[in-house]
């Protein structure tokens, strides 16, 4: 049965890109895409905006919602500090099987634990499963209706401390217009918007951060 466009992107990974270089792996996965076939990672452009946003929470634990092929995992993996941890949250099997060997040939698996299943199921348990304590970063890239309600659940399981940072990809495109409302009119948040564009695309897009005041 023919490969999936997952599976192509992981292929060409791992025939073009530097084993254990996890900023050759973004890179491979950005020329790939923006050559040869779309795919919805975050890519260089908000990218960078995504960098920038992780040195300076410098977080010990943080949080990715929707792991898809493992770009953003690599991407802020890298950056992290020696000891810090990102759990990321992937829903889809095959997805999160690609993802793991992104993961792998990137050289951060030890960095990186990637939980399998809904996030509605998985962040319930971060505390008592997954020794997690509070999450310093949070980086939303998953079903977009899902942004409001797992921002509400962070929230509810105690996952958010003073100064945990949230931030939001594709704010304008496919668009998060109720998380948008929501943490811009709630007290507890404190909100940047950062324009870009859509990986690999002319068109507009942002991102948005959240930062929780408790
Ligand atoms: O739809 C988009 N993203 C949805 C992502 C969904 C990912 O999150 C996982 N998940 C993990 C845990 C869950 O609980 C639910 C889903 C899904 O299994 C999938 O891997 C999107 C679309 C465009 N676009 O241009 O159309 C551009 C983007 O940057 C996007 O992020
Ligand atoms: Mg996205």
């Amino acid at each position: 049965m023919n490969q999936s466009k997952e599976q192509r992107i992981l292929n060409f990974v791992l025939q073009n890109a530097v084993r254990g270089d996890p900023h050759s792996v973004v890179d491979t996965i950005d020329k790939y895409c923006s050559q040869k076939e779309w795919a919805m990672n975050v890519g260089d452009e908000k990218g960078k905006i995504l960098d920038k946003t992780v040195q300076e929470a410098n977080p010990s634990v943080a949080l990715e919602l929707g792991t898809y092929c493992g770009y953003s995992a690599v991407r802020i993996s890298r950056l992290l500090k020696a000891g810090a941890r990102l759990l990321t949250v992937e829903f889809n099997p095959e997805f999160a099987a690609i993802a793991k060997q992104m993961i792998e040939f990137a050289g951060v698996q030890d960095k990186v634990k990637l939980l399998e299943g809904p996030s509605e199921e998985i962040i319930p348990q971060l505390k008592k499963k997954y020794e997690v304590d509070t999450l310093d970063f949070v980086f939303l890239d998953h079903w977009k209706e899902r942004y409001t309600p797992d921002t509400i659940l962070l929230q509810e399981c105690n996952l958010l401390r003073k100064g945990s940072v949230l931030l939001a990809d594709n704010i304008i495109f496919p668009g998060a217009p109720d998380f948008v409302n929501y943490v811009r009119k709630s007290p507890h948040f404190q909100c940047t918007n950062y324009p870009s564009h859509l990986e690999y695309m002319q068109v507009e897009d942002a991102m948005e951060k959240a930062v929780f005041l408790g």
